[in-house]
């Protein structure tokens, strides 16, 4: 099984993070809080999710990366093999995915004097707390609303960004390094424009044990907050979601295809 995806996904990964990472965080109000966490997850879940990915295409079309671009896979294979990557990565990305959202709702605006400290003094303090309050599941919360969010968005993030390399490139060519960034930003923004949704019922699931809110699964939250917030919910955050998308995933496309093509 070749390895270089992995490698290759787990570095981009980290890369495109580091541009995210401020964008990721103002929605919940603590800039560069936290950093070297989320570059650590970051690099496991893509190079899960990449490598993923490119194996099932490989396994797919029976041809090697580097012949995609003279034949390259149908747009039905590349959605298959994204959401099997989309499906396997989120069973590594749901815990780091938890610790970053609880850890993110507990940052104070301005901390006042004689305020209780946070709950969580950390990463591994979280997880740990969680696996004792909540159970070692407890880690898991979320995870089906994430598997419902990432499965099909992560196929309409590989197809989006080959057709638009293969709108801008000519046959037999690799595309360009503008190319790969404008594919890699706006399957970054496409994608999560559709995830939006699920991934506002996601975080509201990962915070209910904390709250001590119950959710019967993922329609009860859903049905619940349209009660009480309208339909308007599930577009919470979706501009700073888009903002935040293109550089995180033009980087992430351009390291990956770049390092791909050195040791190819
Ligand atoms: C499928 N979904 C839209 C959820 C994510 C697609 C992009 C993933 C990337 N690591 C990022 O953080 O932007």
């Amino acid at each position: 099984m070749p390895v270089e995806e992995f490698v290759a996904g787990w570095i981009s990964g980290a890369l495109g993070l580091v541009l995210g990472h401020p964008f990721d965080t103002v929605k919940l109000l603590g800039f560069f809080k936290g950093m070297s966490f989320p570059i650590a997850s970051i690099a496991v879940v893509n190079s899960v999710l990449f490598g993923v990915y490119s194996n099932t295409l490989l396994a797919l079309t029976a041809t090697s990366h580097q012949e995609w671009r003279a034949q390259p896979p149908s747009y039905t294979h590349v959605f298959i093999a994204g959401c099997t990557g989309g499906f396997v990565q989120v069973y590594c990305l749901a815990p780091f995915d938890l610790i970053k959202v609880r850890l993110q709702n507990q940052t104070e605006p301005r901390a006042r004097p004689g305020s209780p400290p946070p709950r969580y003094r950390g990463p591994v303090h979280c997880a740990v707390s969680i696996c004792q309050e909540e159970g070692p599941w407890g880690l898991f919360r979320g995870a089906w609303a994430l598997t419902l969010r990432d499965t099909p968005t992560m196929g309409i993030y590989f197809v989006t960004y080959e057709w638009l390399c293969r709108q801008s490139t000519p046959d037999d060519q690799n595309p360009s390094s503008a190319t790969v960034l404008a594919a890699g930003g706006f399957a970054g923004i496409v994608s999560w424009a559709v995830a939006t949704p699920l991934d506002v019922i996601k975080s509201r699931m990962q915070m209910a044990g904390l709250k001590h809110r119950v959710y019967r699964g993922v329609l009860d939250c859903m049905a619940s907050s349209v009660r009480q917030e309208g339909l308007g919910v599930f577009f919470r955050g979706l501009t700073i979601n888009s903002a935040r998308a293109f550089p995180v995933n033009a980087v992430t496309f351009l390291s990956y295809e770049y390092l791909l093509r050195w040791w190819g």
